[in-house]
């Protein structure tokens, strides 16, 4: 897989197809591999970018607190390394805030934006410092239980379905989900997400236990003309538990904003 030298962090890549760029970037935890079931289900004629946040997947994992401008950066040079100008930047959970940060900062990069279970402030920042914490004293198992439940409806655990991604979580590099738990605790989006105006579709799931339907839809509400889609069943990574409805909502969304 090819790795980006922003120069002094390398972040891993797939740099896959040709056509209008979309972007994707994954939650607190997880990589790049999170967009594996949607990406064959979209339409040509798009060149579909994914990577790992520093401190996830193949990337480099510097030492813990991140900050979530850090964050922002690192999609800001891995797309000016890469010449994109001009994406759809897809971000859930956590990649949903560097979304909103990048769009804010970079409008010359992105001219359109979907947020996927996410929201301009996600949790409090005592609860970040808390599941950090419990991250340093007992690695990435002390805190998987809990997040299998906010993640994945009852249903799709039930059927074991989440076992794979609980291997995920576990195989995470412990001081990179302590940088993520940083960078998401120092975050208030709120102002800024408020003067963004390109076309944006935001997407919740019914069951999500991080980020609920109604804060995210709060967050569509900030953004002047932005689409909400309501995903259900799904829980708070569509991509995963819901992968046809989410491509589905996608390349809607692409269309209409004749971006394909
Ligand atoms: O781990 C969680 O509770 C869900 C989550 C919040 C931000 C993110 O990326 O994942």
């Amino acid at each position: 897989m090819p790795t980006a030298f922003l120069p002094d962090l390398r972040l891993n890549y797939r740099d896959e197809g040709a056509g209008a760029p979309v972007v994707f970037s994954h939650a607190l935890g997880l990589d790049l591999a999170m967009w594996d079931a949607v990406l064959p289900l979209l339409p040509p004629g798009l060149r579909l970018i994914r990577y790992d946040h520093r401190g996830h997947g193949g990337s480099d994992v510097p030492a813990a607190p991140y900050s979530m401008g850090a964050l922002i950066r690192d999609a800001e040079r891995l797309l000016d390394h890469l010449a994109v100008k001009d994406c759809v930047f897809v971000g859930i959970s956590m990649g949903g805030l560097v979304a909103q940060g990048l769009a804010v900062k970079r409008l010359d990069q992105v001219r359109g934006l979907v947020l996927s279970n996410t929201a301009a402030r996600i949790g409090h920042e005592s609860q970040w410092q808390a599941r950090s914490a419990a991250v340093a004293a007992g690695g990435m198992e002390a805190v998987a239980d809990a997040v299998m439940e906010r993640w994945f409806p009852r249903r799709f655990r039930a059927e074991g379905l989440a076992a794979p991604w609980r291997d995920r979580l576990l195989a995470c590099a412990p001081e990179g989900y302590r940088g993520g738990c940083a960078a998401i605790a120092g975050t208030d989006f709120y102002t800024p997400t408020a003067s963004l105006t390109l076309p944006a579709l935001v997407i919740a799931g019914s069951e999500d236990g991080s980020t609920p339907a109604d804060l995210v839809r709060e967050t569509a509400d900030l953004m002047a003309g932005a689409e909400f889609k309501l995903l259900r069943p799904s829980g708070h990574l569509p991509p995963v538990d819901a992968p046809e409805a989410f491509a589905e909502a996608l390349a809607g969304f692409l269309r209409r904003i004749g971006h394909i």
